[in-house]
C-alpha cells in the first residue's frame, strides 16, 4: 500500500467538496430564483458543518482517491476528468473488469448536455476513449496513448439516464492496440467507437 499524503478526514472532505461542486454545477442550470438560492445555502451551510465539525463527515464514504506518495516518491492526486472523485469535472463512475471486457456505467446530468435532452458528442466520445483506454491498459505492461478515435453517433445518448459504456481490445501489433466499444442506453446502442492506441517508442 502506498504511503498517503493527508488524513483520511481531510480526503473525506475533499470528495465532500468536490460532491457539493457537481450538485451546485447542475443546480445551476435546472433551477433559478428562489429555488436556486435555496440549494446554493443548503450547500454553503453542508460545507460550514463539514469544515467547523469534522465528525459531520463520519457516515460518508470512505475516500475513494485519497492523494498517494507514488513509487517514485511523487505525490500523486488523480485529476481524471472521467474516475476522479475529487475532480468535479468528473461523473460518477463505476468501472469494472471481466475478463477482456471493460465496462464503466454513469448517469450524466445537465452539465454534459448538447442538443436538449441529450449528451454533448464530445462528452460521449471522452467517456468511449476512457474505456477504452482501460481495455488497451489492461492488456499491456507498457502505457499508451490515443493515436486516432473514430466516433460512430447512432442514436441520441439521453442525459439523465444511466449508460453502459463497454470497451475491448480486437487487435494488438507490435506498439499498436486497437480497441472498439459502444455506448448504450438500456439496450440500445447509442454511440459506437473505435480507435487506434500506440505505446512510445523504447527510448534508445
Ligand atoms: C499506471 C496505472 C494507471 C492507472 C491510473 C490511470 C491514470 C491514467 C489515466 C489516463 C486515462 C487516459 C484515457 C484516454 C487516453 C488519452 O487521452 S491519451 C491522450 C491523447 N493522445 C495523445 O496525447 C497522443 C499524442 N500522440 C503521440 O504522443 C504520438 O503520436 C504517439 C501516440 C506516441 C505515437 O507516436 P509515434 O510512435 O511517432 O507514432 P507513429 O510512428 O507515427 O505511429 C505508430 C504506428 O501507428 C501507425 N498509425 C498511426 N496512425 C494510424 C491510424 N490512424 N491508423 C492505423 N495505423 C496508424 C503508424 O503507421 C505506425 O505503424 P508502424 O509503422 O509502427 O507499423
Amino acid at each position: 500500500m502506498s504511503d498517503l499524503v493527508e488524513s483520511r478526514a481531510d480526503s473525506t472532505l475533499a470528495e465532500f467538496t468536490a460532491d457539493v461542486c457537481r450538485r451546485l454545477a447542475s443546480g445551476l442550470l435546472d433551477r433559478t430564483g428562489d429555488d436556486l438560492r435555496d440549494l446554493v445555502a443548503q450547500e454553503v451551510d453542508g460545507l460550514r458543518a463539514a469544515l467547523s465539525d469534522p465528525s459531520f463527515l463520519d457516515t460518508a464514504d470512505a475516500p475513494s482517491d485519497p492523494p498517494f506518495v507514488s513509487p517514485k516518491g511523487y505525490t500523486t492526486i488523480n485529476t481524471n476528468p472521467v474516475t476522479s472523485r475529487r475532480n468535479p469535472l468528473a461523473p460518477l463512475v463505476t468501472i469494472e473488469h471481466d475478463g477482456d471486457v471493460v465496462e464503466m456505467t454513469t448517469t450524466l446530468s445537465l452539465p454534459y448536455q448538447g442538443p436538449r435532452g441529450r449528451v454533448h458528442g464530445g462528452y460521449a466520445a471522452v467517456l468511449l476513449d476512457h474505456v477504452l483506454w482501460h481495455a488497451v491498459r489492461s492488456r499491456l505492461d507498457s502505457v499508451s496513448f490515443t493515436r486516432s478515435l473514430t466516433i460512430t453517433y447512432e442514436q441520441a445518448l439521453p442525459i439523465g439516464t444511466e449508460l453502459t459504456m463497454t470497451g475491448r481490445v480486437t487487435e494488438i501489433d507490435g506498439r499498436k492496440t486497437f480497441a472498439a466499444g459502444e455506448i448504450k442506453a438500456g439496450d440500445v446502442v447509442c454511440v459506437r467507437g473505435e480507435g487506434l492506441w500506440v505505446s512510445p517508442r523504447p527510448r534508445t
